[in-house]
């Protein structure tokens, strides 16, 4: 069974719709990044998925069920990270998470989940005292306090700097390893999206444009991956859908002569606008 299983999702704000059909599966295990510009529909489908928001038409199962009728036994399976958790500055971190273990029943101990998070120098510190990249290293370790089966991350490292970014990325990778969570993220951020997800679904304007690897995807887009060298002095640049080839037919040609030799991979980053363009010109 799919932990996540998407079809024909539709959702109407009064008058307009903003996710037309919207059909995709996740399966346990997977981590996948929900992509896509501002007021694609990203936030919309995920808290439908939470269970946060009510659609207006098509089937959502979540670990088996509607989201929109379970109840508390499946909301403990389900971690959630909202973009940021602002209550409880008064809590000491230790307090805050013990008191919310009590709510699961097969939680994390807590000094383990304070270890497993980074914060056990500030185990003891009022949540308010926190810096932002502390205090989201809280909001993972509040997200999956429950040993959640499926964690959501709603932009998870907006407005980090690099390297809280990097720390992040590194928690969430360690965490789905040891876990085997299901991890479903959204992110603007297309380098997050390839660091952290083996599969990234591209949503635009309510619909699903682009679903695959970082690799199937810049397939899709043809001829992208780009041979540049120089020659005499000369530099030139080719795209080539089979670089390998290329470069062996390049060296029979000219062999030692080649110098600067490079092989650019199409970047998610090109297949990404290349299919948000194409959608938005149909
Ligand atoms: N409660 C609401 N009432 C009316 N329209 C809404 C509501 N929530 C979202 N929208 C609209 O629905 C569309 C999708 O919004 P959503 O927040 O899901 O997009 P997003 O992809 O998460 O965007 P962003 O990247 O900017 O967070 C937007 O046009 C937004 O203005």
């Amino acid at each position: 069974m799919s932990a996540i299983a998407v079809a024909g999702l539709r959702m109407r704000y009064g008058e307009r719709d903003v996710l037309h059909d919207v059909t995709f599966q996740v399966e346990p295990g997977e981590v996948v990044a929900l992509l896509g510009p501002n007021g694609a529909g990203k936030t919309t489908t995920i808290e439908i998925l939470e269970g946060f928001r009510a659609r207006s038409a098509g089937r959502v199962s979540v670990l088996g069920e509607d989201p929109g009728r379970a109840g508390e036994q499946w909301r403990a399976r389900v971690g959630v990270v909202l973009q940021s958790w602002r209550d409880h500055g008064k809590w000491r971190v230790r307090e805050l998470l013990a008191q919310l273990a009590a709510y699961y029943p097969d939680p994390w101990d807590p000094d383990d989940l304070i270890a497993a998070v980074g914060l056990t120098p500030q185990a003891d510190q009022k949540v308010r005292t926190l810096s932002g990249g502390q205090r989201r290293r809280l909001d993972v370790a509040i997200g999956i306090v429950g040993r959640p089966g499926l964690l959501f991350l709603d932009e998870p490292t907006a407005g980090f700097d690099p390297s809280a970014r990097r720390d992040f990325h590194d928690l969430v990778r360690e965490f789905v390893a040891t876990s085997g969570c299901t991890v479903l993220l959204t992110t603007h951020d297309l380098d997050e999206a390839e660091r952290l997800a083996g599969r990234i679904l591209i949503l635009d304007g309510g619909r699903i444009v682009g679903d695959g690897t970082p690799v199937s995807l810049a397939q899709l887009v043809a001829g992208d991956d780009e041979v540049r060298w120089s020659l005499g002095g000369e530099r030139f640049a080719r795209p080539t859908g089979h670089p390998a080839r290329f470069v062996h037919d390049l060296y029979r040609e000219h062999g030692d002569e080649i110098r600067d030799l490079e092989v650019h991979r199409s970047s998610l980053e090109n297949t990404y606008h290349a299919l948000v363009r194409s959608a938005e010109a149909s």
